[in-house]
């Protein structure tokens, strides 16, 4: 891990004062333990409840000195020898003048041998005079070879225990060790130990708890939901292009050393009519993948402190890239991204800048599906050519969709779909939305009293006539919809 050989750098160069922020210290620990191997200088540790005790293992392993603050750093600027103090939940104590005044001390080693004080807490602060003498030190996630470790060090233990020897898919094993990627030590541990103890195995049933597990400790931000049902393209008629896009691009999209002429894909946006099916491809499209469906809730990602909306969304976008390979379903984009500038103090100029730059340059397999009704109200830099591999349009289903949406909505409530004449259901139903056609067969199904076997040719036809489609209601922004699409995007069908 390139973090040790940093650590062990800066402990050889004596540097007086570390400060790492991580909630992990087990890591921590294991990570000097590690370094202290090859410099052998003592190792010591301060909690509140235990004062100092020793971690390496050659001398006694708890100093009699009272826990507090300044017993502490007493003890530490009059110990001759030169030592490493890894000072967890110090924070607190910086505010008082004479812990100030001690540390500063052995930090510029006023009467004091080299020592190596070392400030640990998810979020370390400190006042001015002791940041300018500080080394802040980023402790990178665990990477593969750290989380095999870990799992084989769980395994090993619910052995000992259980005495008796853990039920073991390798591929699944190496699956989940991929799947830990992006969590702290801490968290995989957690994981893996409750994987682990649920049945004593650890195979593929694993897998989708692993994902729900990684998922809600990434969420933290709460915009982010995991969509538990993806679709197939079985499931919509009319997207035929989007499918067979999605499945061109399948291979490359999941291959983790793909060919470097071919760019992987990174997203599309699906534009339409209401109802016309964008969400159930968006759906599809991960189904076709194969990969999670993350959807991000663009509503509730304005805040009403600033700078927190940028940090939301950051957060967002960083959580999800812990999740990859998967696909990021961004609904109804246009209500996060208003072209006019708005009165928000430039929120969403800086949302649509910051999404615009991560969809560049993020080298993670997230693929981006956005979908959006109104067009006049996303901004042109969203339509710029680049921004997107493709642009689909969904339009109102032609006959021959109408027909199969028809089928596939009977189908799904169990009912002939042979005693329908489908083409006469497509015929009556111009101008109407998939979902419309799915409301127009639910309608009946009530009209038959909700006894399938009565549904008949009649009540779908009289259902299809009472309903004014959105089509007719709407036509002058769904007719300039199709005029804007009209040589711009690639027709989903
Ligand atoms: N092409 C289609 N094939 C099969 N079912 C469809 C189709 N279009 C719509 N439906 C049905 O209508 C429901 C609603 O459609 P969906 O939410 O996917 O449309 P949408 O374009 O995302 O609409 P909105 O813009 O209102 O969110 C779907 O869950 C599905 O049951």
């Amino acid at each position: 891990m390139a973090e040790l050989e940093d650590l062990s750098t800066l402990v050889r160069a004596a540097t007086p004062l570390l400060v790492i922020e991580t909630v992990d210290e087990q890591r921590v620990i294991d990570c000097f333990q590690h370094v202290i191997a090859q410099a052998l200088h003592p190792l010591w540790r301060w909690t509140f409840t235990e004062g100092l005790q020793r971690l390496d293992f050659n001398g006694p392993r708890t100093l009699e000195i009272p826990p507090d603050a300044t017993a502490t750093l007493t003890a530490i600027r009059n110990a001759e020898q030169r030592g490493i103090y890894l000072l967890f939940d110090f924070q607190p104590c910086l505010q008082y003048p004479m812990t100030l005044r001690q540390m500063r001390e052995i930090v510029q080693r006023d009467h004091s041998a080299a020592h190596t004080l070392v400030l640990i807490g998810a979020k370390v602060e400190l006042p001015q005079e002791l940041d300018a003498m500080a080394t802040r030190v980023p402790l990178s996630l665990p990477d593969l070879k750290e989380l095999a470790g870990i799992l084989r060090g769980e395994a090993a233990a619910w052995q000992r225990e259980n005495n008796r020897k853990l039920e073991v898919d390798n591929d699944a094993a190496r699956t989940i060790v991929r799947n830990l990627v992006g969590l702290t030590a801490q968290d995989a541990r957690r994981i893996v130990r409750k994987l682990i103890y649920n049945d004593g195995a650890l195979n593929a049933n694993d897998l989708p708890e692993l994902m729900q597990a990684k998922f809600d400790l990434l969420n933290r931000s709460g915009l982010l939901h995991y969509e538990y049902a993806t679709a197939s393209f079985a499931d919509i008629a009319g997207v035929s292009h989007v499918r067979d896009w999605v499945q061109r691009r399948r291979a490359v999209f999941l291959d983790p050393n793909p060919q470097p002429a071919l760019d992987p894909p990174k997203g599309v946006l699906l534009l339409g009519v209401q109802g016309c099916g964008k969400s159930l491809a968006a759906k599809a499209v991960a189904g076709g993948f194969g990969v999670p469906l993350i959807r991000l809730d663009f509503g509730s990602l304005y805040d009403k402190y600033q700078g927190e909306t940028e940090k939301n969304l950051r957060e967002a976008l960083a959580s999800c890239e812990t999740l990859a390979p998967c696909v990021l379903w961004i609904d109804e984009i246009e209500k996060g991204l208003a072209s006019g500038g708005g009165d928000d103090g430039g929120v969403s100029r800086r949302v649509l800048g910051y999404l615009l730059t991560w969809m560049a340059e993020r080298k993670s397999k997230v693929f981006v599906v956005a979908t959006a009704n109104a067009v006049n109200e996303l901004p042109a830099e969203l339509l710029r050519k680049g921004r997107f591999d493709e642009i689909f349009f969904v339009d109102l289903p032609r006959l021959e969709v109408r027909a199969a949406i028809f089928a596939l909505h009977l189908k799904r409530r169990k009912l002939a779909v042979e005693s329908f004449d489908l083409n006469a259901l497509a015929e009556a139903s111009d101008g109407f939305s998939g979902a419309e056609i799915e409301q127009a067969v639910v309608s009946a199904l009530y009209d038959a009293g909700g006894n399938g076997a009565a549904l008949d040719q009649a009540m779908l036809i009289n259902a299809l006539h009472s309903t004014r489609p959105l089509s007719v209601l709407m036509h002058e922004q769904v007719a300039a919809l199709r005029a804007w699409a009209n040589g711009r995007c690639v027709p989903a069908d």
